[in-house]
C-alpha cells in the first residue's frame, strides 16, 4: 500500500474519533424492510410486480368495454366497485364525498369519434345514481374527458358539428373536407341541477380562436406565425380530410391559475387557456385575467401547426392528459404528458414527458417572437423501447412520494416507476370486452383509458369502513401480498 494511503486511512480514523467525541455521529435505525410480496411468474393478468416503496393507495379505472369502474388495492383486490348500465364513456374521477364522476358512452351517428361520451353519470359509494346528464345530439356530443371542479360544477369537452360551408367561411380549404362536417371542439363548464339537469355557466370554442392564410377574403385572414395566439383552420395534421379534425382527448384545470390545459390529438399539441373570462370574453381576444380573452396561452408539441419550425422541432405524438403536477409533489407545478409516441419518426414508443413553460413575472406564458414557444425538449423522460407503446388513450400520474403511475391505455396495462425511473409495481387489467378473464389467460381487449391513484388520506375515505375484497380475475392465484 502506497504510503498516501496509509495517511488517508489514519485521516479517516481521526476524523470519526473527534466526531464521536463532540456526538456529531447520529446513528441512524435501519429502515423496516418491506415485506417481499411473491408473485407467482405465470401470472398474466391482475398484480404481476409488486417491489419495496411502492406508494400507498387506491387505483381507480373503468375499463373500455365494461360497465364496471373499479377501485383497487396495491395487491389488485377490490375495496370498491360500482356498476352502470351502460359502458365507459373514457373518463371517471372519486370525489371526495367518495362518489365517482363517470363518462358513458351514447353512440351519436352524427358524432363519430374514438373516445365517445354523450352522457355524465354520479354514483354514490354504495352504487346509487345521483345524478345523470345528457349531453349529446344531432350537432354535439360530450366525449372523452368529465372533470370535477371544486365548486361543484364540471367541465366537459364537447365535439360540435359544423357545415361546410361555414367551415369554407372561416377560410377552410374545401379540398381537405371529405365530408359535409367538420367538428369543432367546445368546453363547457355546468352545474348540475336535480338528479338529470344542469345549466351551462360558461363556454369555450376554439371555432373562435382561428386564423388562415389560404383565402384573403374572410375576415380571419393572417400571417399565421405571426398569430400563435390562433389555431390554423387549415393545419390538418394526422386527421387529413377527416371532420375529427382536432381530435381533443383530454381537459385538465388548474384552479390556482384558472387555466385550462387541452390535449389535441389531431395537431400533437397541447394548449392552455384562460378560465377566468367570461363567456363573451372567452369567444373575444381581450378579457379575463390574462387579458387575452380566449386566445391560446401557451401550445406545445408541435410547432408546424404555426407554422414555425419542421419536424425536427415537434416533440408530442398524439400525446394524453396533459396536467400540472400538484404544487407540493416533486416537479410541482410543472406538466406531465403521456406521449403516445403515435407516428414518431423514430419508431414506435410512448414515453412519459414533463416540462416547464416560461412565464415572466405576471405569470405570462413568453414566447420569443419566430420562435415556437420553449422548452426545445422535455426535461424529463421516461420511457422503455420495445416494452411500452399505446398508440392510443392512456395517461401517466405523479404521486406524492415521487413516484410516477403509467396507464399503457391499449394493453390495459399498470405500472409505477420509482424516482429512478425502475418499475416497482405492475398490474394488468382483467376486465375485458369478452368478460372478466381468469388468472393465466391472455389479456386481450381489455383497454383503460386512465388508471389514477388516490392517496389513503383522500376525504373520499375518510370515517368509512373499507372492506378488501377479491381480485377481479377469475381462479386468482396466492400470493402473500397484504
Ligand atoms: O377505439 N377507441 O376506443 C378509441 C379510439 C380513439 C380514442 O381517442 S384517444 O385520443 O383517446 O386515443 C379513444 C378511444
Amino acid at each position: 500500500m502506497k504510503q498516501s494511503n496509509y495517511l488517508n486511512i489514519i485521516l479517516i480514523f481521526i476524523t470519526l474519533l473527534s466526531c464521536s467525541e463532540d456526538n456529531n455521529i447520529t446513528i441512524l435505525p435501519p429502515e423496516p424492510e418491506e415485506p417481499v410480496v411473491i408473485i407467482p411468474e405465470q401470472n398474466t393478468v391482475g398484480l404481476i410486480e409488486f417491489k419495496p416503496k411502492v406508494y400507498d393507495g387506491y387505483t381507480l379505472f373503468t375499463p373500455s368495454k365494461s360497465k364496471k369502474t373499479y377501485l383497487i388495492n396495491n395487491c389488485g383486490e377490490v375495496i370498491n366497485q360500482w356498476v352502470s348500465n351502460y359502458n365507459s364513456g373514457k373518463s371517471v374521477f372519486l370525489l371526495e364525498d367518495g362518489s365517482i364522476l363517470r363518462a358513458r358512452e351514447i353512440l351519436n351517428p352524427n358524432i363519430q369519434i374514438g373516445g365517445i361520451g354523450g352522457v355524465i353519470e354520479r354514483f354514490d359509494w354504495r352504487n346509487n345514481l345521483l345524478w345523470s346528464y345528457m349531453h349529446t345530439s344531432e350537432t354535439f356530443s360530450q366525449h372523452h374527458d368529465a372533470v370535477p371542479l371544486k365548486n361543484g360544477n364540471i367541465l366537459l369537452l364537447i365535439a360540435e358539428s359544423i357545415t361546410k360551408t361555414e367551415a369554407i367561411q372561416k377560410g377552410r380549404n374545401p379540398d381537405t373536407m371529405a365530408t359535409d362536417l367538420l367538428y369543432t371542439e367546445k368546453i363547457i363548464e355546468i352545474e348540475p341541477i336535480g338528479n338529470n339537469n344542469a345549466n351551462i355557466v360558461w363556454e369555450w370554442n376554439i371555432w373562435d380562436h382561428l386564423i388562415q392564410d389560404f383565402d384573403i377574403t374572410k375576415d380571419n385572414y393572417g400571417v399565421i406565425n405571426e398569430n400563435p395566439q390562433l389555431m390554423d383552420i387549415n393545419f390538418v395534421g394526422r386527421s387529413g380530410d377527416k371532420a375529427d379534425w382536432l381530435h381533443a382527448n383530454s381537459i385538465q384545470y388548474n384552479e390556482e391559475l384558472d387555466e385550462i390545459i387541452i390535449s389535441f390529438q389531431g395537431t400533437s399539441e397541447i394548449m392552455i387557456i384562460d378560465h377566468s373570462t367570461t363567456t363573451a370574453q372567452s369567444t373575444s381576444h381581450t378579457g379575463g385575467k390574462k387579458g387575452k380573452g380566449g386566445d391560446i396561452l401557451y401550445r406545445w408539441g408541435n410547432p408546424m401547426a404555426y407554422k414555425l419550425g419542421n419536424e425536427n422541432d415537434r416533440t408530442l405524438y398524439g400525446q394524453h392528459y396533459p396536467h400540472w403536477i400538484p404544487n407540493e409533489y416533486n416537479d410541482g407545478g410543472k406538466i406531465l404528458i403521456f406521449n403516445n409516441g403515435l407516428d414518431r419518426p423514430t419508431g414506435d414508443f410512448s414515453s412519459v414527458n414533463i416540462i416547464n413553460p416560461i412565464k415572466n413575472s405576471q405569470g405570462q406564458y413568453i414566447i420569443t417572437s419566430n420562435k415556437p414557444f420553449d422548452p426545445i425538449k422535455p426535461e424529463w423522460e421516461y420511457n422503455d423501447i420495445g416494452n411500452f407503446f399505446s398508440e392510443i388513450i392512456s395517461g401517466a400520474q405523479r404521486l406524492p412520494n415521487g413516484n410516477t403511475l403509467i396507464c399503457e391505455g391499449q394493453m390495459g396495462r399498470f405500472f409505477e416507476i420509482n424516482d429512478k425511473n425502475q418499475k416497482i409495481w405492475e398490474y394488468i387489467n382483467p376486465d375485458s370486452g369478452t368478460g372478466i378473464l381468469s388468472q393465466g389467460d391472455q389479456p386481450l381487449d381489455n383497454a383503460v383509458f386512465r388508471a389514477f391513484k388516490y392517496s389513503k388520506d383522500y376525504p373520499a375515505f375518510k370515517n368509512r369502513e373499507l372492506i378488501t375484497g377479491n381480485p377481479i380475475e377469475q381462479n386468482p392465484s396466492m400470493t402473500n401480498c397484504k
